[in-house]
């Protein structure tokens, strides 16, 4: 066992996040219409005396660096399961923002995985991997296969989606995360007392991806969150009509915020909407990607 191994895994915006009500084992079931976009972390993995993480970019000191980050924990349940010490170095070179609703935890523990199976040579199927990812989160399996896809259940069970076009995208960083479970206890509250319907995936967005429509996505946008991401980040609403005024198609929060997206019409558009929501001062950063991208991949 020698070398490195480095992975490159892209963050996530959700184009429909339908929510049901909570389930007894306090998730929800959901209709979680995937796009992966063009903002990567790699995650490079190297033997080592023990486990340990280290970590760089912009938003580095808000990372875990003991064995609750989800890299550790892939690297743990691989070696697990393979019977051998999960005695690897991980460097996480952090691009996507931290606790923002696109997903950069799930990122780095679906990037561990792959990248701690290539230096092991542990072999793992597909199926063992996807199963790993959907203990480590939600989220992680659809970190692992990337694209577009529908994820039902919690979100972990995938069904991959065609996508006909590349869409532009820009996304708003806001000061300090919000906490996905506080999120969802948020939308709980909100809900009270209400019938939540199932969670369906419309048709019509799915059609506007799969045909690369980017006004007919613009239309179908819809996140079942954005309430709830609203009423705990009130100040979001600003960044929304910023990026609008500037000429999005559409805003909406990303997945549970505080992330906010903006689709463009093209990527001429999207630089130009960054720029105002940079200089509109709603906003920490505002940063333009292309969907959908690939899932994670050995790049070294
Ligand atoms: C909301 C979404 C949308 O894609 O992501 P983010 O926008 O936060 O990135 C996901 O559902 C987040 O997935 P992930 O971040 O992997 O969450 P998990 O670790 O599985 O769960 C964290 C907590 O979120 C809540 N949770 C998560 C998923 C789900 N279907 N129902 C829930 O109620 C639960 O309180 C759970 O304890
Ligand atoms: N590798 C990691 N990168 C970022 N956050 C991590 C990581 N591992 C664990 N976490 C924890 O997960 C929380 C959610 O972060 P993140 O996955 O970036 O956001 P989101 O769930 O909104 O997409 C963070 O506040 C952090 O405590």
């Amino acid at each position: 066992m020698s070398g490195s191994v480095t992975v490159r895994v892209p963050a996530k915006v959700n184009v429909q996040l339908a929510v049901g009500a909570a389930r007894p084992d306090g998730f929800h079931d959901l209709a979680n219409v995937f796009l992966a976009v063009g903002l990567y972390d790699e995650v490079t993995v190297t033997p080592a005396d023990e486990l340990r993480i280290t970590c760089s970019g912009p938003d580095a000191d808000q990372v875990p660096l003991d064995r609750t980050n989800l890299a550790a924990r892939a690297a743990i349940a691989l070696a697990g399961r393979h019977g051998i010490e999960p005695d690897v170095h991980i460097h996480i070179a952090k691009d996507i923002p931290v606790a923002g609703g696109m997903a950069g935890g799930s990122a780095d523990g679906a990037g561990a995985l792959l990248a701690c199976d290539a230096l092991w040579g542990t072999g793992a199927s597909r199926e063992e991997l996807l199963a790993i990812c959907a203990e480590l989160g939600s989220d992680v399996p659809f970190s692992l296969v990337g694209g577009a896809a529908l994820g039902t259940g919690r979100g972990e069970l995938l069904t991959p989606l065609e996508v006909g076009g590349t869409f532009h995208w820009v996304f708003a960083v806001a000061d300090g995360g919000l906490s996905t479970p506080v999120v969802f206890r948020e939308f709980d509250r909100l809900t009270e007392g209400t019938d939540v319907p199932l969670p369906e995936a419309s048709p019509v967005l799915l059609d506007a991806l799969r045909t690369g429509d980017t006004a007919a996505l613009a239309d179908a946008l819809a996140n079942d969150l954005q309430p709830a991401a609203l009423s705990l980040r009130p100040s979001l609403a600003d960044t929304l009509s910023a990026g609008t005024a500037a000429g999005a198609l559409a805003a909406l929060v990303s997945g549970s915020g505080p992330t906010t997206a903006f689709l463009a019409k093209d990527a001429d558009s999207a630089r130009a909407v960054a720029e105002a929501l940079l200089a509109s001062g709603t906003c920490r950063a505002a940063r333009v990607a292309a969907s959908p991208a690939a899932g994670a991949t050995v790049v070294g």
